[in-house]
């Protein structure tokens, strides 16, 4: 079924529910990834499926629609703020229900999440910039209803003295939108095929992301493998070139043998999908593929 834009409130919630979901199914297909979940395999986890991430995204959508209707056309406010917070913990509880217990999508939840409010609270009317500014201005405020935990994100943030999911929306989604959505376009034109050219766009937001999943797992040997590999990649012409994809697969086996897996990166590139399809500048909304299963 195609897909097409919605107008209004509840026909773009809609919209907005159904891509950010079927954004995130598509990550999860996209292969060969390293170290991640794909369609070829669990990589670097034991406890994750192809199939688990497909249901862990279905369970999303109904917290995107929320998310969509609650901030359409409001300010980024305290009330906005707690609201989405509200949601987005409450995705996170059936996520964790559809998954029986397994952690498959936090980070996703909070990127898509906020930047599905931000399409909204633009009325569906932004540019890129102004919904990924927007969603920075949402993260940056206080939820004073949030309760305190101590998660291994922060654990590493503190650590390492990095950045994580959190600076990462509070910046604008720099490595969505100055380096993979660039990369997604540069490769497109470039006569990459639509596979090649996501690959790329994950390689990108790899080469600089301090994800927190990998130094979690792995430390920092772990976070430079990753860095070194996805440049690698990116210096050898790409996932289009046969150098690119020597040194992808070089990179996975790397990625698997120090058990690591850079599932930040992965939720980036999905809020790369979303923000693709949502916003582009001078295409305002891209149909979804005739394909499409959702
Ligand atoms: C702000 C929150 C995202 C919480 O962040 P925090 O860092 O405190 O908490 P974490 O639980 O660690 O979750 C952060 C997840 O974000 C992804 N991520 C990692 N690094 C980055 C980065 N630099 N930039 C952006 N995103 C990043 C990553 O998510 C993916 O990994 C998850 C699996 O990780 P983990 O549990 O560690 O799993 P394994 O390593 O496999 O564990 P073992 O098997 O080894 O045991 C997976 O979910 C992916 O999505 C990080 O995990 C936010 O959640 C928050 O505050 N929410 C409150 C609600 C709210 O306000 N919502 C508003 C918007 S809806
Ligand atoms: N494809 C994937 N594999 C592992 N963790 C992930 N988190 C988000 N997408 C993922």
């Amino acid at each position: 079924m195609k897909l097409q834009p919605q107008t209004g409130v509840e026909g773009s919630a809609q919209w907005l529910a159904r891509v950010a979901t079927q954004s995130m199914i598509e990550e999860a297909r996209l292969s060969p990834k390293p170290g991640l979940v794909d369609s070829r395999g669990n990589g670097a986890h034991h406890d994750l499926t192809l199939s688990l991430m497909e249901r862990s995204a279905h369970s999303l959508s109904p917290t995107f629609h929320a998310l969509a209707l609650q901030s359409w056309k409001r300010p980024a406010d305290i009330a906005l703020r707690q609201l989405v917070g509200r949601l987005g913990r409450e995705g996170e509880a059936q996520m964790m229900e559809a998954t029986g217990g397994v952690n498959t999508h936090r980070g996703a939840i909070w990127a898509l999440g906020l930047l599905v409010s931000a399409a909204a609270m633009h009325g569906m009317e932004g540019s890129s910039e102004e919904i990924a500014a927007s969603a920075a201005k949402l993260a940056g405020l206080p939820d004073s209803t949030a309760p305190k935990i101590f998660s291994k994100g922060l654990r590493a943030t503190r650590r390492y003295q990095v950045p994580g999911a959190r600076e990462e929306a509070q910046q604008g989604f720099p490595h969505v939108m100055r380096l993979a959505l660039p990369q997604l376009r540069r490769s497109r034109e470039a006569g990459a095929t639509e596979q090649q050219a996501r690959l790329d766009a994950l390689m990108a937001i790899m080469t600089s992301l301090s994800d927190t999943c990998v130094l979690s797992r792995a430390g920092l040997e772990g976070l430079e493998t990753m860095q070194n590999g996805a440049r690698s990649v990116l210096a050898a012409g790409g996932t289009a070139q046969a150098a690119g994809r020597e040194a992808l697969a070089k990179l996975d086996k790397q990625m698997l043998a120090l058990n690591a897996s850079p599932g930040g990166a992965a939720d980036l590139l999905a809020a790369t999908l979303l923000m693709d399809r949502i916003a582009c500048d001078d295409v305002r909304v891209t149909p979804l593929p005739q394909h499409s299963h959702l």
